[in-house]
């Protein structure tokens, strides 16, 4: 068994949940995948990050993140994956609004400003709240390099995300999860 072929058996067992749900976007959909139930899973975890870093091994950045709250693991996996393989990434959290108080960032973590930065998700509808997380960073001086996600449900995010001019990479695929 792969990294990858073990994560999407994960995937299916933990994730996937039959029928009607309303979706971030507000669109209705006969089917939820619930990443958080494989990215914060004490064994899926370590796969996420191997196979999302071997997704992007090709890319050039030294930080990683996205729009809270399902990107957090992925990117805290592809840190400690990378870790693990004696390497070195850092990562950020973007607020979905900046806090009030404290030091009041939208961007928790790693100072992004003037970094090449990989923008993650565990799954993508739309794109929107990837797209969220690009502005941010880039607000913040950044240069994201693409976006990144674990699971791509085909519904146009891929094409929004390259309409924004970014490259757009998936790990799985709904083929993969027998969704399609
Ligand atoms: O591609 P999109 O149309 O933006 O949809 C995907 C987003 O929806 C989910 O998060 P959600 O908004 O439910 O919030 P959470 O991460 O805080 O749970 C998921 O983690 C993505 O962030
Ligand atoms: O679009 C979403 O909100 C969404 C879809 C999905 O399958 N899983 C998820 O966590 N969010």
């Amino acid at each position: 068994m792969t990294d990858r072929s073990d994560l999407i058996a994960h995937i299916k067992d933990l994730a996937v949940v039959h029928g009607r749900v309303t979706l971030a976007s507000g669109k209705e959909a006969d089917y939820y995948i619930d990443m958080r139930r494989v990215t914060l899973d004490g064994a899926a975890s370590p796969l996420v990050g191997r196979v999302m870093n071997e997704l992007v091994a090709d890319l050039d950045f030294d930080a990683v993140g996205g729009l809270t709250l399902g990107a957090d693991p992925v990117a805290t996996a592809m840190l400690h994956a990378r870790a693990a393989a004696g390497g070195r990434l850092d990562a950020f959290v973007v607020r979905k609004s900046a806090k009030e108080h404290g030091m009041q960032r939208r961007i928790e973590g790693t100072d992004v400003a003037g970094r090449r930065v990989l923008v993650v998700e565990d799954t993508s509808t739309t794109g929107g709240s990837a797209l969220t997380a690009v502005e941010a960073v880039r607000e913040a001086g950044g240069e994201v390099v693409a976006v990144a996600v674990v699971v791509d449900r085909g519904t146009g995010a891929a094409e929004r995300v390259g309409d924004a001019g970014l490259e757009y990479r998936y790990a799985v695929d709904l083929a993969d999860l027998g969704l399609s």
